[in-house]
């Protein structure tokens, strides 16, 4: 199993998408973890509702997989309107936006997913869009080129992004709700393995569901994906529960450790250890030395071996520490 597969939805079928969306919580309430984003929210959709206005613009951001897409449809659930859905790199044209925006009703949610990588003179668009609610865009050419104003009714933005870094300070400034997302405990993702097991239909001791929330590297979809994987292994073995023992050894197979760490996290730093004595190392390298994305590399492992606890950043670059000299077996060099 690729990193991709564990983290990505891109790569479902029609069936799988359709388990995926039953396994989505709908209200706050159902909404597992993330307590600080969720009382948060709680406050501000309740003052909107009270106003009876449109929710301020949101920004959620974190690692993939961690729910900021289940939450925007939470946000839409719990304020009653409508949701659009679109994503930052499928908006190319000024036309693909406006077209969008000029379908919305007073009080709906446009959600942008990846908007970092929304072009930009569309995020340029988006400015009075999200300010003051209208866009001024220019009509056909040369001496006929006049610009039209077009007002919009009140709206809210949800924008999600894996890399808050990479959006500019203009956009960023115009949300005025900013929440980070961060992973989740063991004992919250026991409890979404548990709840997805009842929607699977498979029985899941308590020892099971804490094994498989151990090794999801905290991470939701990461949790589910192991689950279903799982809920495989446990079918050919004709065993009727996933307990302790069936978790473990079905997740060795998977090569997902006692940690979390999967083989791209292991190849990683054990690459960093052998051929750069433990950094420190820029993304760069990092990411030329495995063959991978340095984008996926920022947003999916290195967060997570830093939450750990295996990797430190330092001005100079990433440094693997004794904690992952320990975990991979290997000795730590004295000091020299
Ligand atoms: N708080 C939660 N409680 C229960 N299940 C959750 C929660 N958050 C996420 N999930 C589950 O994890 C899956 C992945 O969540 P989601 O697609 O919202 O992540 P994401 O942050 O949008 O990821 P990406 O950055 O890749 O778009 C969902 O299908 C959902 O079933
Ligand atoms: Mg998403």
């Amino acid at each position: 199993m690729t990193q991709d597969k564990l983290t990505d939805d891109q790569f479902l079928n029609d069936q799988e998408a359709a388990v995926e969306k039953s396994l989505r919580p709908q209200t706050l309430q159902q909404y597992i973890g993330q307590d600080r984003v969720k009382n948060e929210l709680r406050v501000y959709i309740k003052a909107a509702l009270d106003r009876q206005e449109a929710l301020d613009h949101v920004l959620l951001y974190g690692p993939p997989g961690l729910g900021k897409t289940t939450l925007a449809l939470v946000i839409a659930h719990e304020l009653n309107v409508n949701l659009r859905s679109t994503t930052g790199p499928s908006i190319e044209k000024a036309g693909d936006l406006v077209a969008i925006l000029s379908e919305l009703q007073a009080g709906d949610v446009l959600f942008i997913d990846e908007i970092h990588r929304l072009p930009k003179s569309i995020e340029e668009i988006l400015y009075s869009a999200m300010e003051d609610f209208y866009i001024d865009i220019i009509v056909g050419q040369g001496s006929d080129a006049h610009a039209v104003h077009y007002p919009l009714p009140p709206f809210t933005l949800i924008g999600a992004t894996t890399r808050a870094g990479q959006l500019s300070a203009p956009l960023r400034s115009r949300f005025g709700i900013v929440e980070h997302m961060n992973f989740y405990t063991e004992a919250e993702l026991t409890t979404i393995i548990q709840r997805s097991a009842q929607v699977l239909a498979v029985v899941v001791s308590d020892e099971g569901a804490h094994e498989l929330a151990r090794r999801s590297r905290g991470t939701p979809r990461v949790a589910n994906r192991l689950l279903k994987r799982v809920r495989d292994f446990a079918q050919v073995e004709n065993q009727e529960q996933i307990d302790q023992k069936l978790a473990a050894s079905s997740l060795d197979q998977l090569q997902v450790d006692d940690h979390g760490l999967d083989q791209t996290d292991r190849k990683l730093l054990t690459m960093m250890i052998e051929l750069y004595q433990g950094g420190p190392l820029g993304l760069k390298t990092m990411a030329v030395n495995l063959g991978e994305e340095q984008e996926t590399i920022e947003a999916v492992n290195e967060p997570y071996l830093l939450q750990q606890g295996f990797l430190k950043r330092t001005p100079r670059g990433r440094v693997v520490t004794p904690k992952a000299y320990e975990h991979l077996g290997i000795p730590f060099p004295k000091g020299e």
